[in-house]
């Protein structure tokens, strides 16, 4: 069996995914707003060897035919939430070997203020940056907010094909790495490793010098999370970590094999994407008593929170639809992962899904012998290379894993046992021994000098 990279799935929020649990006796994400929260966790990951912290993000909220439901407040579904790269900056300095992934949208902001951001994560961090590449699920209220127009779904996958063009200018074009040199008796850097970037595209232009010199992993490393067709083909041609959500064995491995071909597809290797998937479980010190752990999670929920969380990441009010309707006769310009997950069920069924676990898999609930076996099952089943755990409860389920179920996994050689000093992110992911980008990537051909020209 591969051995499997390691994250946690978050976000900086109350509630994750689109169920309710901050309102459980055994859960903290009530303090999503304290430093201390995010720090805590920060150093349990670490301590833990996780290879990285994923902490997802919306610009959105929840609607309902133009009116967003009371629910949706007063159960935190989708408000308030705070910025992930604040958080993983705040990480920076009580964490030295866990990988801080942070969501960011193509949507929302022209690429030159995010390429900065993201650059100077990568140089503080040393290396240990990824980006989740979002084109934002809940585009329709994002939009408003930002006084944009809506963008259709398949138009905003196009957006992040050139978002991606212009970053990869900047990330590695606009500096060489060899450009600073600091010399106080010579100079600062050599302006003939300097180079301007020229941008006029359909969405964006951008014409000047890059503020960031090239940073430890030049480009953070891509995640990228939408299972979409156009978001599988976004991942095939430039993720390097996909994160295919979450579900049965015999799913996941058709998402995972779809997106390895068109990896191919892109003249690129299967090998370099590393698909995974989310893993939620409830351990017990029986099966019985895993599962009325699990009972009293579930009884934070209620119909009316699961219409309106299903409607944040959809748009769709399930309830206005008879319980047998198809959910292949539904349509969506916002999160097409949660709705064609669910192809060939029904209204009915997914309102009993979505109560139970939202936007992950029926969560594996049992002792810690029986979770470790079907983490197990799955990834072989899948064919991943890694899986997230996504808590249900925190850090509750973070705890319980770590102390009772990574031991067995490990034991098993499963995970790998802990960081090399200095490693960055994408080293510790591909195995390269690179911490840039592979000559085979699109990014490469924006470096200098040119792939080709003379040196
Ligand atoms: C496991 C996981 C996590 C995701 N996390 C986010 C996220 O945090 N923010 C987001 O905007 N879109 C997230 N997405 C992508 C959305 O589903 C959606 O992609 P898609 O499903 O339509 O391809 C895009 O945002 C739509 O513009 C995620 C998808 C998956 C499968």
């Amino acid at each position: 069996m591969k051995q499997l990279k390691l994250g946690l799935f978050e976000n900086v929020a109350a509630n994750v995914g689109g169920t309710v649990t901050w309102r459980h006796e055994d859960d903290q994400r009530h303090r999503f707003d304290d430093l201390r929260y995010w720090r805590d966790l920060g150093e349990v990951l670490e301590d833990a060897g996780f290879d990285f912290l994923f902490l997802g993000d919306a610009w959105g909220w929840a609607e309902i035919d133009g009116v967003r439901p009371p629910v949706a407040t007063q159960e935190s579904l989708d408000l308030p939430r705070l910025d992930p790269v604040v958080v993983a900056s705040a990480l920076l300095s009580t964490t030295r070997n866990l990988g801080l992934v942070v969501t960011g949208s193509v949507l929302v902001e022209p690429p030159y203020a995010f390429v900065r951001r993201m650059a100077t994560l990568d140089h503080l961090s040393g290396g240990r940056l990824g980006w989740n590449i979002v084109t934002t699920g809940t585009a329709e209220t994002a939009v408003r907010a930002f006084g944009m127009d809506m963008v259709a779904h398949d138009e905003r996958y196009a957006m992040a094909e050139e978002f991606l063009e212009v970053a990869y200018a900047y990330w590695e074009g606009a500096w060489e790495p060899d450009a600073l040199t600091r010399d106080k008796r010579g100079r600062f850097a050599d302006p003939a490793k300097v180079h301007p970037v020229e941008h006029a595209g359909r969405f964006f232009r951008s014409q000047g010098y890059g503020n960031a010199p090239y940073s430890p992993q030049g480009t953070p490393v891509l995640f990228q999370a939408g299972a979409s067709t156009a978001g599988r083909r976004l991942a095939g041609r430039h993720g390097e970590a996909v994160f295919i959500g979450s579900g049965p064995a015999a799913d996941l491995r058709r998402h995972a094999s779809a997106v390895r071909a068109e990896a191919v597809a892109a003249g690129r290797a299967a090998s370099d994407v590393q698909v995974m998937a989310a893993v939620s479980c409830v351990v017990g010190a029986s099966p019985g008593d895993a599962r009325r752990r699990h009972a009293s999670v579930l009884r934070c929920q209620t119909p009316e929170a699961t219409v309106a969380s299903y409607a944040m990441f959809t748009g769709i009010d399930l309830s206005a639809h008879p319980p047998g309707t198809p959910m292949a006769d539904l349509r969506t310009e916002l999160s097409r992962t949660q709705l064609e997950r669910f192809a060939g069920r029904t209204v009915g069924d997914v309102l009993d899904a979505w109560r139970t676990h939202g936007v992950g898999a029926q969560p594996i609930v049992g002792t810690a012998q029986e979770v470790a076996d079907e983490i197990c099952a799955l990834a072989e089943g899948a064919d991943l290379d890694g899986v997230l755990l996504s808590p249900v409860l925190q850090p509750t389920s973070t705890l319980e894993f770590v102390e009772e179920v990574l031991p067995l996994l490990r034991a098993r050689g499963v995970l790998a046992d802990g960081y090399r000093d200095g490693e960055t992110l994408r080293e510790r992911l591909t195995g390269s021994g690179s911490p840039v980008l592979p000559r085979t990537h699109p990014a490469a051909a924006h470096r200098h000098p040119r792939p080709g020209a003379s040196p």
